[in-house]
């Protein structure tokens, strides 16, 4: 049964999704019926306490993890009846990641960091959307070197431009600035917001920032594994409050 309505032309949707890791006396409900909608061409922030399910969430919705109960819709497709092999396929073909730690293949250069995933899949890249994506990020003079030779926020970038290259119906972002200084982590934010307005990209972003948040378009807050709140334009005043008050509640 549906606890709150979704918005069934979202890119994204979590429909009662329940996550139990373990079972028995130490069983953690990480999600306890989450419905929320991540609309096209807007980039949300998802917050909360630590420990409060934003991970698991996350995680479930791009399918690396499995959901206990309820469904993980990825456009028309729910995720959570579909096989190892379909999910792969999923991952490398409809959705971009970007990482806290980067994670870009230390032996590859950067231009085969950012290509590897499509060919992996078989498709050619877009030169059109690869010029775009590497100068507008301004790495075009990086993309022989390897990711130990860039400083933290070039391996950024690079994996930025990696996650769109396949013009993913998702980009979900997990703490993108949390090894940044704070100018390079506001570029990497500018860069999502601008791909939002000009490549009509869809963000979800995990982050315990309000400063990151405050790029976003909506705030989803969650507390204890249910969604506790949204805030539609969040400044950092709005998401300081609001997670001031979610402290106070528990
Ligand atoms: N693999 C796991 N096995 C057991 N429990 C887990 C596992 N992963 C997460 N949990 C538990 O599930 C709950 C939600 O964790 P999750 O990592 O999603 O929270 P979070 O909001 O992302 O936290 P943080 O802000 O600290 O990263 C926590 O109680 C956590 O301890």
């Amino acid at each position: 049964m549906l606890t709150q309505s979704v918005d069934t032309l979202a890119a994204v949707a979590a429909v009662d999704l329940v996550k139990v890791y373990g079972s028995g006396d130490t069983a953690v409900r990480a999600l306890d019926g989450v419905t929320v909608g991540f609309a096209r061409a807007q980039f949300t922030a998802i917050m909360g306490p630590s420990g409060s399910g934003k991970s698991t969430l996350m995680h479930c919705l791009a399918g690396l993890d499995t959901a206990t109960s309820g469904q993980a819709l990825l456009g028309g497709t729910d995720l959570t009846k579909q096989s190892d092999k379909v999910l792969t396929k999923v991952r490398r073909e409809r959705i971009g990641f970007v990482f806290q730690a980067f994670n870009l293949l230390p032996q590859l250069t950067a231009a085969q960091n950012i290509t590897l995933p499509l060919e992996l899949s078989g498709r050619k890249p877009d030169a059109h959307l690869y010029a775009h994506l590497t100068e507008t990020l301004g790495i075009v003079g990086r993309l022989d070197h390897r990711p130990g030779e860039l400083s933290g926020g070039q391996q950024q970038r690079v994996a930025l431009a990696r996650a769109l290259m396949s013009r993913p119906e998702v980009v979900f972002a997990d703490e993108p600035t949390g090894n940044l200084d704070s100018r390079s982590g506001a570029e990497v934010l500018l860069f999502l917001r601008n791909s939002v307005r000009e490549l009509g990209q869809t963000i979800v972003m995990v982050t315990h920032d309000p400063g990151a948040a405050a790029y976003a378009d909506r705030v989803v807050l969650l507390a204890d594994g249910r969604v506790a709140g949204e805030l539609d334009r969040p400044d950092i005043a709005s998401v300081t409050d609001a997670l001031q008050s979610l402290a106070v509640a528990r």
